[in-house]
């Protein structure tokens, strides 16, 4: 069976994803596209050797011919159409952060318990990255041993400007939080953010770097340096400190050349190469997925609960204090968190 798909929202992303389902995963096609500009839809079609071009998102959604969505639109429009894709009961692949509020997330949340069953998986690609699939296989075997820390590192060449201050951690930092509560499975019970002198390339209300420090309900400490206007190059790292040893991501590069008296790694532009192979593993599991009626990945409570995290992070950015996290029971829909 081949998985008909819709994609809506063909910017960076959305592209990235049209010709990576067309090109690289099997038992799908890319049916059906929409964006807000008819150029970007045109040549996300074009991309994908000819799908049919919407001129609503919500018709996409409802097109027969589509069995499946991806939603690659800005972060304000997630809940819409995620809202969109539970409500017709079809399968969604929505990009991070689910919605922009906790609160948005947890009407998803509502809509899927309502019908009964689970649609939703939340663009939380590291979950299928090769490096962090191997840090959590070491840690699950016992070699380690109990977790005491984990530190993480989330740089950025530079970021949109037109992302408001908050994007920070709800954009960015959102993927250490999911990464952290996956890999550890236990959640985060509270948030306190630190904040360096700012970078001089950031305008005045934009606090960056950050420094998250989050505690589990197990007592392990996470440390995350979120830095996006780092100028070098797209650098993501991470360690896990158990009580008997660690484990930590290495520079994915393939090779490294000495020249001039020098010896080095290329360091990656941006997230898309540095993740490739996860956007790839993440789409196909989704397919497979799909194609059997099941889920994979995070789910709408992953989503849910990240954003609570990110908002406790807000809190305390504001207030300079430690910040509770505040969650709603986990609904029963959710006791098995998949992948
Ligand atoms: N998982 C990951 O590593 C990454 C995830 N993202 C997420 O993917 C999403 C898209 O980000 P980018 O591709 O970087 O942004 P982008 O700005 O390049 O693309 C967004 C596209 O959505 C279109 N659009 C705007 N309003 C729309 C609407 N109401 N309905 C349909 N289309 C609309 C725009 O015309 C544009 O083509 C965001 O939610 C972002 O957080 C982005 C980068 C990496
Ligand atoms: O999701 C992503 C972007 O939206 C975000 O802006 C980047 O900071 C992340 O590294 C990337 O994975």
């Amino acid at each position: 069976m081949t998985v008909q798909i819709g994609v809506i929202g063909c910017g960076m992303m959305g592209l990235d994803h049209v010709r990576t389902l067309t090109a690289a995963v099997s038992g799908a096609g890319v049916a059906a596209v929409f964006d807000a500009d008819e150029e970007r839809a045109a040549r996300a079609a074009s991309a994908a050797g000819g799908a049919r071009v919407h001129t609503d998102p919500v018709e996409l959604v409802r097109d027969a011919g589509v069995d499946a969505v991806v939603v690659a639109s800005p972060d304000q429009t997630h809940e819409e159409f995620a809202m969109a894709c539970v409500e017709a009961g079809k399968p969604v692949l929505c990009e991070k952060p689910l919605a922009t509020t906790s609160e948005a997330c947890w009407r998803v949340v509502e809509a899927e318990m309502c019908g009964g069953r689970r649609l939703v998986q939340v663009g939380y690609m590291r979950r299928f990255d090769p490096a962090y699939l191997e840090m959590k296989r070491v840690f699950d075997s016992g070699e380690i041993g109990d977790a005491l820390m984990l530190h993480s590192v989330h740089r950025n060449v530079d970021y949109p400007p037109s992302l408001p201050a908050s994007a920070l951690v709800t954009a960015t930092g959102v993927h250490d939080i999911d990464i952290a509560r996956w890999l550890l499975r236990e959640e985060i019970v509270s948030a306190t953010v630190h904040t360096p002198r700012p970078s001089g390339r950031v305008r005045p209300d934009f606090q960056d770097p950050q420094f998250l420090v989050l505690q589990t309900e197990g007592g392990v400490l996470i440390d995350v340096e979120i830095f996006v206007n780092a100028q070098y190059g797209y650098d993501v790292r991470g360690e896990l400190v158990g009580e008997r040893g660690s484990v930590s991501l290495v520079p994915p590069a393939a090779v490294s050349t000495r020249r001039a008296g020098m010896e080095g790694q290329a360091v990656a532009p941006d997230f898309r190469p540095r993740f490739q192979d996860a956007y790839r593993a993440e789409l196909q599991a989704w397919v497979d997925a799909c194609a059997v009626g099941e889920t994979c990945g995070a789910s709408a409570w992953d989503g849910y609960t990240s954003a609570a995290v990110a908002e406790a992070c807000l809190r305390s950015l504001s207030s300079g204090r430690t910040a509770p996290v505040e969650v709603k029971p986990r609904p029963t829909l959710y006791t098995e968190s998949a992948t």
